[in-house]
């Protein structure tokens, strides 16, 4: 390809009714598609097939344990087919047209992704919803209390992370409040699973350095339920953020970028923070089946012993997930989880 010194790498910051704006070496640049891509992005999107994901179930669930594990194990961003719509965090190359406009031409393949099928599918059309591209950590934030943490959610935003292979830190905010041991013996148990498990207070600031340098150069979603301190916890590592971008407005859903899905903004240490629209959404998430039992760190040994090489882990004889739970190896909060999100429960 012929360097062209017109056309210049940025990343998507936000993006409304086809205008988006890029971050560049340039400066921040308010774009549009250009015409070759819109037209290729409609062509792509109108020739998806009808019910591509049952599909792909199907095709998957005649695979055995060991096929699934390698397949999951295996997967990369290359598995994903090259994005047909544009997404906040997408790498993008744009022609500059003049010192605060440009036209994007070409959209980079995504290292990672967070998405969704949009609540706006039908059974003849689905619609995926790219939440925040090439993100690379996701902040699941409880409190100690006030609410107390529901470690059933927790396991649900775990399994979103993992089954994006985003590696997820846990923060549990508000350690100045008077909390119930429960909540220590469940800190442990997670970073026992090997996730990295912070105790924070915006109060006393304790853990708030600690959150900061884990950010630092990084793409990184803030999630977790309403009221345990995320906007608190931005505010204290960016002061002034959350009210200069809008945050604490966003989560109340009126922000007037929730169609889009997310917004990122700049850390003056280095990184991104995307705001927290992508909340209510995660929690919206569904895992194909035949991966979820992955998605739970410390059944990944034992994927492919089962007797059954369709075994979902729920009541089959021979199933080497309920013999490490009867041996006391895995834990029965986290079994149960795994089963609730299986069965479709939502708590
Ligand atoms: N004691 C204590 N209170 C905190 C702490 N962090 C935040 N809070 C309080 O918790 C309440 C909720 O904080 P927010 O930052 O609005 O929580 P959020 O997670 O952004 O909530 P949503 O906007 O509903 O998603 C506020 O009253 C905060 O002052 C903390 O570390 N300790
Ligand atoms: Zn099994």
């Amino acid at each position: 390809m012929i360097n062209n010194p017109a056309q210049l790498t940025g990343m998507v910051l936000n993006g409304a009714h086809g205008i988006y704006d890029v971050h560049t070496d340039d400066g921040i640049l308010r774009c549009t598609l250009r015409g070759k891509l819109k037209k290729a992005f409609a062509e792509a999107n109108a020739a998806k097939p009808v019910g591509k994901t049952q599909q792909r179930n199907n095709k998957y669930a005649n695979q055995t344990s060991t096929e699934r594990v390698e397949r999951i194990e295996k997967r990369d961003s290359t598995e994903n087919a090259p994005p047909t719509r544009l997404s906040v965090g997408d790498y993008v190359k744009i022609r500059k047209l003049d010192e605060t406009t440009g036209l994007i031409e070409e959209i980079l393949p995504r290292k990672s992704e967070l998405s969704r099928m949009d609540a706006g599918s039908t059974s003849k059309k689905l619609i995926q919803q790219t939440l925040l591209a090439n993100l690379n950590q996701v902040v699941v934030v409880f409190a100690t209390a006030q609410p107390e943490p529901h470690f059933g959610l927790l396991d649900r935003y775990l399994t979103i992370c993992e089954s994006a292979q985003l590696s997820p830190i846990i923060c549990i905010n508000k350690a100045d409040l008077e909390h119930k041991s429960q909540i220590d013996d469940g800190a442990h148990l997670y970073s026992l699973l090997g996730y990295r498990v912070i105790f924070t207070s915006t109060q006393t600031e304790q853990g708030i350095d600690e959150l900061r340098d884990l950010l630092k150069e990084h793409t990184t979603l803030f999630t977790g339920p309403s009221g345990v301190g995320k906007s608190s916890l931005v505010n204290a590592i960016e002061p002034g953020m959350a009210i200069r971008t809008g945050l604490v407005s966003d989560v109340t859903g009126k922000g007037k970028h929730t169609t889009t899905g997310s917004q990122l903004y700049p850390l003056s240490i280095g990184g991104w923070l995307a705001d927290s629209a992508g909340i209510r959404a995660l929690a919206a998430w569904n895992i194909p089946p035949e991966e979820l039992a992955w998605c739970f760190v410390e059944f990944r040994p034992y994927l492919g012993e089962c007797l059954y090489g369709d075994c979902i882990h729920i009541d089959e004889d021979g199933c080497a997930i309920r013999q490490a739970l009867t041996d006391g190896i895995i834990n029965e909060h986290r079994y149960r989880s795994y089963v609730r999100i299986y069965t479709g429960e939502e708590r």
